[in-house]
């Protein structure tokens, strides 16, 4: 604000911001689902800082995003600490299809585990409410289905899933113990098969290849006996249910999602 003698006086932030629109941060932002969530996100009003190093995403997946006046892009690994000021903390920063993760496996582990203590110690710093990105996959090889969140699971821990099973199931663990410790506000999400728009061709997931191998005239591939399940999640539909996790008092603190019954792929393929 220009006053009459013509210095310049500035009101505070907190003054300004309107309460209903945060400031919020999300690791992984130019990854399929990040992406999505930088765009609800936007949508609604809030300032997003998108926080990348495009491991396995590129920039043309965020093109759209890129000068968007409350948008801002940052390169960074989130296995180096970073700080900033935000009152949310969507951390979805980890490579997800297993053909990407198993590529460097250590690197997998190294960006749940110090990937979530840095968003975790950053939560704690400047008192924001952080959603830590699980997945389904925390169930290894389970011996209940349809699984729930009060299943512990059935893992394996040196297999050649453990870097990404172990590394949600640690990113879970610390996600609690700040809550215990430190009274962070957390959100956990069990995340399972996600497809839709802007997922990439060659992800290597289940939908991407079925579809790539049908738009090709090539044989579909069915690994094993074709007698696994999967809960599938249309990103839409899994984005509405972040969102609202991280919003709504009085949710589990872990949520699956989607939660409903587990299908084959047949029976997936066939009523979608
Ligand atoms: O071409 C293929 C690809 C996959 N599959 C099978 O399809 C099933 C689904 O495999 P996907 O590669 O799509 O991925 P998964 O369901 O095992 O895990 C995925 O979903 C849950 C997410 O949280 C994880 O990030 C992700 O790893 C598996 O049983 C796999 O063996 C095929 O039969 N053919």
């Amino acid at each position: 604000v220009r006053k009459k003698d013509g210095q310049r006086s500035y009101q505070r932030c907190q003054e300004q911001a309107s309460p209903q629109f945060k400031r919020v941060l999300v690791t992984g932002g130019a990854g399929f689902l990040g992406s999505h969530i930088c765009r609800r996100l936007l949508a609604e009003g809030h300032e997003v800082m998108c926080l990348d190093n495009y491991f396995t995403s590129t920039r043309s997946g965020i093109a759209d995003l890129m000068g968007h006046p409350r948008f801002e892009f940052i390169r960074h690994d989130v296995t180096e600490p970073f700080f900033c000021e935000c009152d949310m903390i969507y951390n979805m920063a980890c490579p997800a299809s297993p053909v990407h993760y198993q590529w460097n496996p250590i690197k997998t582990t190294k960006v749940s585990v110090l990937g979530t203590i840095h968003m975790m110690g950053l939560a704690k710093r400047v008192k924001a409410r952080i959603l830590q990105a699980s997945t389904s996959e925390i169930y290894g090889d389970p011996e209940v289905t349809p699984q729930s969140e009060d299943y512990w699971g059935h893992v394996n821990t040196i297999g050649v899933r453990s870097c990404y099973d172990e590394g949600k199931r640690v990113t879970e663990t610390l996600a609690f113990d700040y809550l215990r410790m430190n009274n962070v506000d957390i959100r956990v999400a069990r995340i399972f098969n996600t497809y839709g728009p802007g997922m990439h061709p060659y992800d290597g997931r289940v939908v991407s290849n079925f579809i790539l191998q049908a738009l090709h005239d090539e044989d579909i591939t069915i690994y094993g006996d074709g007698s696994q399940t999967r809960s599938f999640g249309y990103v839409d539909d899994t984005v509405d249910g972040l969102i609202r996790l991280m919003n709504q008092a009085g949710l589990p603190a872990v949520l699956c999602i989607p939660c409903f019954c587990q299908n084959s792929w047949w029976r997936f393929f066939v009523v979608t």
